[in-house]
């Protein structure tokens, strides 16, 4: 058997354990990484602290994505949450459970993607678990810092503010799309699929701002700005004139005969940061897509130009 060919099952437990954490780097909060019964960290501000899970064929499917930017992933959907809290990512353990016949340089490229995306959104791998499985599945559990700033809730909204989105909305939706329909371009769709782009550091940033909410975009703009709506009990309007339709996304929605705008309100997995601010605090570079209004007789809604918004609304595992 040549070494390429060889399998979990060939690799073991430990010996697979020691790949994935070898030579780790480390931040400064980390007083105990990968090793021993726990890892700690030096924290002296209140934690934040989110789970996520990555299931194949629900959240990726190996053929549709590299194990690297599988890795990649794994890491971004879950720092997004820690981010839209308006923390700061400290560290994470990540749970992998494959099956005995997963290649063993499926399990390396995800873990160096793993390791590469924890770089990019700096934050210390500090340990995990390994276990055999039917099929692969990923579970992140991120901690974060507040750095004794309050969290920014989803229940903060007030009329008169103002919604803006940091990063990017639709492209995601629209690769996941593209593959679903067999082909693999545009390139940049297809990649926003298999590797979101949260805006690191943005939800500090919001925070300091003074955001009044704050959330990040899984299921789709609608669907979680929804859960912003009702838990702060308001009434949020879209302007479809205010959002960018970008090149990828009109090329998708012309191919597939639907409309662009239906991927930015509905696709979710790009992981944006969409929060509420007084009309004069908004950040630098956020882009203002609706206001805040009380709510009128039917409770909190989520409307697109005073209308609500027919067809699709976004993922529900269970819908
Ligand atoms: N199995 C569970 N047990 C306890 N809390 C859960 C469970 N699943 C989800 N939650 C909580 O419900 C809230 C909404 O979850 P979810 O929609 O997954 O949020 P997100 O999009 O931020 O990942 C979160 O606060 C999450 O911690
Ligand atoms: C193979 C495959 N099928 C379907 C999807 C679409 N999809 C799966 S989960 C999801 C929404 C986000 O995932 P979730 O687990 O709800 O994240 P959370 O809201 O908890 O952050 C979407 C759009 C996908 N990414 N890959
Ligand atoms: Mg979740």
């Amino acid at each position: 058997m040549s070494l390429s060919d060889r399998t979990l099952a060939d690799v073991g437990e430990f010996r697979l354990i020691e790949e994935i954490t070898d030579g780790l780097t480390l931040g400064p909060d980390v007083m105990i990484g990968p090793g021993d019964d726990g890892a700690v960290l030096a924290v002296d501000s209140p934690l934040v602290c989110s789970v996520d899970l990555l299931v194949e064929n629900v959240h990726f499917k190996t053929d549709w994505s590299p194990a690297e930017s599988v890795g990649r992933k794994a890491v971004a959907v879950n720092v997004a949450d820690i981010e839209a809290m308006g923390a700061t990512p400290t560290g994470l353990v990540v749970g992998f459970a494959a099956p005995g016949e997963t290649p063993e340089s499926w399990a390396l490229d995800f873990a160096r993607g793993l390791r590469a995306e924890c770089e990019t959104a700096g934050v210390s791998l500090v340990g995990g678990d390994v276990t055999r499985a039917a099929q692969i599945a990923i579970s992140v559990t991120v901690l974060g810092s507040l750095d004794g700033r309050p969290p920014v809730r989803r229940d903060g909204a007030r009329a008169g503010d103002l919604v803006a989105f940091r990063g990017r909305l639709g492209w995601a939706g629209a690769g996941w799309a593209v593959l679903g329909r067999g082909f693999r371009s545009p390139r940049a769709a297809v990649q926003a699929y298999q590797v979101p782009e949260p805006p690191y550091g943005q939800g500090r940033i919001a925070a300091l701002a003074g955001a009044s909410a704050m959330i990040d975009v899984s299921d789709g703009l609608l669907a979680d700005l929804g859960h912003i709506a009702r838990r702060s009990g308001v009434a949020i309007d879209l302007h479809r004139e205010s959002f960018p339709i970008a090149e990828p996304l009109q090329a998708v929605a012309a191919a597939t005969g639907s409309d662009p705008l239906g991927f930015v309100l509905t696709g979710g997995e790009d992981h944006a940061l969409v929060a509420t601010f007084a009309a004069d605090s908004v950040p630098a570079d956020w882009t203002v897509v609706g206001t805040v209004s009380a709510v009128g007789e039917g409770g909190p809604t989520i409307t697109v130009d005073g209308s609500a918004w027919e067809g699709e609304q976004g993922w529900d595992h269970y819908a």
